[in-house]
């Protein structure tokens, strides 16, 4: 479970304070896979951030109950110095979980043979987005955080392998995804919010958190 209570964040441009909550109250209860909508720079990256506990509330509570994920597609605490294999185990033990399987799971996905061993300084751009994706999957979470859209890679036959692994674990998780636009949604979220003036409105279904959008737009 997230839940926000009361919770304000603004930013200080120099000129005016934009405003992305004016104390917002809600909660995303496990099982509930949540689209929240709204427009560009309105501060979609700031509150899934605030989920992920990267960015902190500047007054209320934020509570995070469950194994929450870092936003989908960003995997930190990678050293290049050090190879795939190592890496791998590394973010294992960080996250608690066994670094035998989070090694196996990186290798077989990624597929990148003697290149597992070596420096990830050696890899190249697409070796490396394919490793961080594998890596990404080998992780598993309560909550899932996805700004936007899904993470792919370049290579057409990864993505349709990484993404099916990726798409039968989000449809039995629960699903936090911001996005200005509700197609998106429509795939994994039950429920959506519509977040105007700083307020986020919830509702049951998508379709009418898509009305108001609508209406408001
Ligand atoms: N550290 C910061 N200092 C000042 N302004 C910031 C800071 N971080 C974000 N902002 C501003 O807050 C607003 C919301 O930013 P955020 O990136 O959360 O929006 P977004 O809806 O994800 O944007 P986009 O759709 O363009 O990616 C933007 O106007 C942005 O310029």
């Amino acid at each position: 479970m997230i839940e926000f209570r009361n919770v304000s964040k603004s930013f200080w441009t120099g000129k005016t304070r934009k405003v992305i909550l004016d104390r917002a109250s809600f909660s995303i209860p496990l099982g509930q896979s949540t689209g929240i909508l709204a427009p560009n720079g309105t501060g979609k990256t700031t509150i899934i951030n605030m989920m992920a506990g990267l960015e902190k509330a500047d007054e209320g509570k934020i509570i995070r109950s469950s194994k929450i994920s870092f936003p989908l597609g960003v995997v930190s605490g990678v050293n290049a110095g050090q190879t795939g294999q190592e890496n791998a185990r590394y973010i294992a033990r960080l996250y608690g979980l066994d670094p035998d399987h989070v090694e196996a799971f990186v290798r077989y996905l990624v597929d990148i043979r003697e290149y597992f061993q070596m420096p990830m300084r050696t890899y190249s751009q697409g070796m490396k987005s394919r490793y961080m994706f594998a890596l990404m999957l080998s992780l598993e979470f309560d909550i899932y955080l996805i700004d936007e859209g899904l993470p792919s890679t370049m290579d057409a036959a990864f993505n349709r392998k990484a993404g099916a692994i990726l798409d039968e674990r989000l449809r039995r998780s629960t699903v936090v995804i911001v996005s200005h636009s509700p197609r998106i949604l429509e795939r994994y979220c039950t429920r959506a919010a519509v977040l105007r003036n700083g307020r986020l409105n919830m509702f049951d279904s998508l379709r009418e958190a898509k009305e108001m959008y609508d209406y408001a737009a």
